[in-house]
């Protein structure tokens, strides 16, 4: 068994007191409100609450797509104020391009993002290497040549995190990815996912609903309390890693479930 060190070096992504107000015409929502939290380098942390409580709006926040309306994000010790370069990104809907092949797919970060985009032509074949070595590694070995269509939603899921990884980002920003396969491909994607993070100890930030997969695959969970969203429980999980399916039926795991879901419940409360 493989135990990873947690990572308690610096803190790679800092809020410090973040809050953000939607304002659409005369409407004002106060999405999140005060939100600090410190993510070290290569630490896997998860974000869970009730609806609409700002997750979604906090992994904007990261990444520089949304500038707060109070408060400061610092990413590599630098305030954030515009759009951040080395995150990759992943969400419930792996929109794949059907016209594309799965390896085409894979490559079009390399093809659009600077300083790839300028090598693509002279460098394709050792990127179309690179996605070749990724598809394996999720195991979908020799399947770059299938268009989406021809996948199935996990396979195409797992496509999707090679896509966003594809470019070596140093933060992957996870929201939901899982959401919307069935139970039995949600869980064996949990184990890609870790496997994914064991081998290239990116920065995650996954936002979920599934107290089970925020368990499975973070060195911490944050719950957080309903609109305006705020950090009401930081959880260390201290589970050794790789964890496994069995590892989701051991006591220790299923105490630290029951406790995050106490605490959302009070949410609803
Ligand atoms: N562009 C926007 N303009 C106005 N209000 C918004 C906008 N985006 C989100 N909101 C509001 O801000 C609040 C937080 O939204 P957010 O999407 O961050 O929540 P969430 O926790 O990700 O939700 P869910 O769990 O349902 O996906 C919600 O009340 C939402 O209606």
């Amino acid at each position: 068994m493989i135990v990873v060190v947690p990572a308690n070096g610096p803190a790679l992504v800092d809020l410090r007191q973040v809050s953000l107000t939607y304002r659409v015409g005369k409407e004002e929502t106060l999405a999140l409100a005060d939100a600090t939290l410190s993510i070290a380098k290569g630490e896997f942390i998860a974000v869970v609450g009730p609806s609409g409580c700002g997750k979604s709006t906090l992994m904007k926040l990261v990444t520089g797509l949304l500038p707060p309306s109070s408060g400061e994000v610092h990413v590599r010790g630098e305030k954030v104020v515009r759009p951040i370069k080395g995150v990759g990104m992943a969400f419930q809907n792996p929109t794949l391009m059907p016209w594309r092949t799965t390896r085409d797919n894979i490559l079009l970060p390399l093809e659009i993002v600077a300083p790839h985009k300028q090598q693509f032509r002279r460098k394709r074949a050792e990127y179309a290497a690179r996605a070749e070595r990724l598809l394996a590694s999720v195991g979908l070995g020799g399947f770059g040549d299938k268009y989406p269509w021809q996948l199935s939603g996990g396979m195409q899921q797992r496509s999707n995190l090679c896509r966003a990884l594809i470019h070596e980002p140093e933060i992957m920003m996870l929201d939901e990815p899982f959401g919307a396969l069935d139970a039995f491909t949600r869980e064996e994607l949990w184990g890609i996912m870790q496997l994914l993070w064991l081998e290239r100890r990116f920065t995650a930030v996954l936002v979920t609903h599934d107290l089970r997969e925020a368990v499975y695959l973070a060195d911490t969970v944050y719950v957080m309390s309903r609109r305006p969203g705020r950090v009401v429980m930081t959880k260390r999980i201290d589970i050794p890693r790789p964890r496994t399916l069995e590892t989701t039926f051991e006591p220790h795991f299923v105490d630290i479930v029951h406790a995050l879901r106490e605490r959302i419940h009070q949410e609803h409360a």
